[in-house]
């Protein structure tokens, strides 16, 4: 069996929102849509890697760049348009994306 990934970094400026259980989903590329439902990932901060919760994944789910909606936005706890810069910045010219959703353990 390949290896189930079960460490996630996010940007230092998103972690609290995610501890606090205000961020439900994050939207990445192909390169880290491994994780699988059921499974406990330690979260970290990108630019410091500090550990800052647990989280139990939910689902992970394709999605393209363009289906990107206010709905997700609200998840994300981010403003869509902030949103969309964010994730074009992290992965250029990607339309393929995935939406991993979970739980604060
Ligand atoms: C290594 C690496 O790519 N780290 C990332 C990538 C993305 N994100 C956030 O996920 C959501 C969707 O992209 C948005 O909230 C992003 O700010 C993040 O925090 N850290």
């Amino acid at each position: 069996m390949k290896d189930v990934p079960t460490k996630i970094s996010f940007f230092e400026m998103l972690t609290p929102f995610v501890a606090s259980g205000k961020k439900t989903i994050t939207i990445r590329d192909e390169s880290e849509c491994h994780y699988v439902p059921g499974t406990q990932v330690e979260v970290y901060t990108l630019e410091t890697n500090i550990k800052v919760c647990d989280i139990k994944i939910e689902s992970v789910e394709p999605i393209l760049f363009s289906e990107i909606n206010e709905f997700h936005a609200q998840q994300e706890y981010l403003e869509l348009p902030k949103l969309k810069e964010i994730i074009s910045k992290v992965y250029p010219n990607t339309e393929q994306l995935y939406v991993i959703s979970y739980k604060l353990v």
